[in-house]
């Protein structure tokens, strides 16, 4: 990448309406460039001693020249479109050029938003870099105008960033180069984005998502998993990363369910800590309590943006969804009085499994793709086969007591160990007794053993798995 010298008709706004498709970079057309120069100021002087027909045609000639000896085609990409509206594609380039090419600029713009966690860098004002793509060699200017129209949203100055390039790149430009613009800015703005934790709570107006900074630490590598349980779930989040070609090609909407199962403390919510971090994601935390009918569900699960994880902790204790999708007539009375409220028919103030079930895989929910749902359960013969049935939740994942496989994984971690003489012991406690990773843990971090070194916390935790054996053999 390197800086172009600056095209100095473009310091003067009022010569950019005449010398639009003049905008080339310096150096390039020099002669081109002086005799349209020489054309302009034939032109001015002319302009204040003839008519404004004459002048207004003048101007027309004067453009179609320029336009037909000009080999340089010209794209604009405004901060707002015609409709006042954001433009999207101008934020993606913003941070596809800060990515990208900002470091060939002169003067560059630091800027950091509260949703970003780094800052970056954008090109100033007046400023023009260039980038290469197959090849073709182009040019980005950034400015400003007067919007068209001033509201309330835009009143000042209107940014924009024009992009020069030959035209015989145009077919390119327009049919690769804006679509690598897009993926590009759409990954690095994801990368700097400052990741979001999500619950739903109820508002003046009703249910609402509010969110703080997601910054849970947890790691495919902090999980103590059985590896090959581990590397099946890495690989399946990997192919569903890059699967958007994929879905569509098939015709599913691009979103994968996962029911996470297990006794409680065995990492079921460390684990979705540690899929999010993984893919980058947002987490939604649903509290489907909160929640008073399927309409209310339905809107919430709009809500929630792609490229996010969303979460249904406890679902057999979330709500009553457990009985079969129908519920039988006499069934009814008993169901209107419990404030938990079951499923199968049309109560305006329910949620029920089949409102359940249409918010997650119905036509609805295909309006933002890329995103994961997880439930989790202790209890997983409580569910409705309908809620868990693969297609619906795709990958279920048994989170069980510790075993001796994944008891390496704390020690790695824990106590920065990969062997020790009371491992033999401890693996054979391990297949005798059922303890969960979170008993594992604190087994080895109780607050006595902070300073302790790794034979006083290994000593601690066959202790606790003696104490847990002699509580089974009670039983
Ligand atoms: N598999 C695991 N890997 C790493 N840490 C774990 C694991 N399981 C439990 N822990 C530790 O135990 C604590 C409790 O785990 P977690 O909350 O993820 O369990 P859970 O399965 O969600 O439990 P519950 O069913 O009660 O919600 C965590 O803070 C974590 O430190
Ligand atoms: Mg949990």
């Amino acid at each position: 990448m390197k800086t172009c010298k600056r095209n100095r008709l473009q310091k003067n706004p009022s010569r950019l309406n005449i010398m639009d498709s003049l905008l080339i970079p310096a150096g390039l057309s020099s002669a081109l460039r002086k005799n349209l120069k020489i054309l302009y100021f034939v032109w001015a002087m002319l302009r204040s001693s003839i008519s404004v027909e004459l002048k207004n045609m003048f101007t027309a000639l004067l453009r179609r020249t320029i336009m037909f000896f000009n080999p340089y085609h010209v794209i604009e990409i405004h901060e707002r479109s015609e409709h006042m509206v954001r433009n999207k594609l101008y934020s993606l380039a913003k941070a596809y050029l800060s990515n990208t090419c900002s470091h060939g600029a002169h003067k560059q713009h630091a800027e950091m938003t509260s949703l970003s966690v780094l800052p970056f860098l954008t090109i100033a004002e007046e400023e023009e870099v260039v980038d290469t793509f197959q090849g073709a060699k182009l040019w980005w200017y950034a400015s400003s105008c007067k919007p068209k129209y001033i509201t309330k949203k835009c009143k000042g100055e209107e940014r924009f960033y024009r992009l020069t390039f030959l035209k015989k790149y145009r077919k390119l430009v327009e049919q690769e180069y804006l679509t690598h613009i897009f993926h590009e800015g759409r990954r690095i703005l994801a990368r700097n984005r400052q990741r979001r934790l999500f619950t739903n709570i109820r508002g003046g107006t009703g249910y609402t998502w509010t969110c703080v900074d997601f910054e849970h630490p947890a790691t495919f590598d902090t999980v103590a998993l059985d590896p090959v349980t581990k590397r099946d779930v890495i690989e399946d989040l990997m192919s569903f990363r890059e699967g958007k070609e994929y879905y569509k090609k098939i015709g599913k909407a691009w979103k994968r369910g996962y029911l996470l199962y297990g006794p409680p403390g065995t990492g079921k919510s460390t684990m979705i800590a540690a899929i999010a971090n993984f893919l980058e994601y947002d987490v939604y935390d649903l509290e489907l309590t909160a929640i008073k009918n399927n309409m209310e569900l339905k809107k919430i699960f709009l809500e929630t943006s792609s490229k996010s994880v969303i979460v249904i902790e406890d679902i057999d204790c979330s709500l009553n969804l457990t009985g079969k999708r129908v519920i039988k007539k006499k069934d009814k009375d008993e169901a209107k009085a419990a404030p938990a409220v079951t499923e199968g028919y049309d109560n305006v103030n329910t949620v029920t499994l089949s409102g359940l079930l249409n918010s997650i895989d119905g036509l609805w929910s295909a309006c933002e793709d890329e995103k994961i749902i997880i439930f989790t359960t202790n209890h997983i013969d409580k569910l409705d086969p309908a809620l868990i049935r693969r297609g619906r939740m795709d990958l279920h994942i048994e989170m069980s007591y510790c075993t001796f496989e994944a008891f390496k994984v704390f020690a790695r971690n824990y106590l920065g160990i990969e062997t020790h003489d009371l491992f033999s012991t401890i693996e054979k406690l391990f297949l005798e007794v059922n303890v969960s990773p979170a008993d594992v843990a604190e087994g080895l971090m109780s607050r006595s053993l902070r300073n302790a070194d790794v034979d006083a916390c290994l000593a601690n935790l066959v202790e606790v798995l003696n104490l847990a054996k002699e509580e089974m053999s009670k039983r």
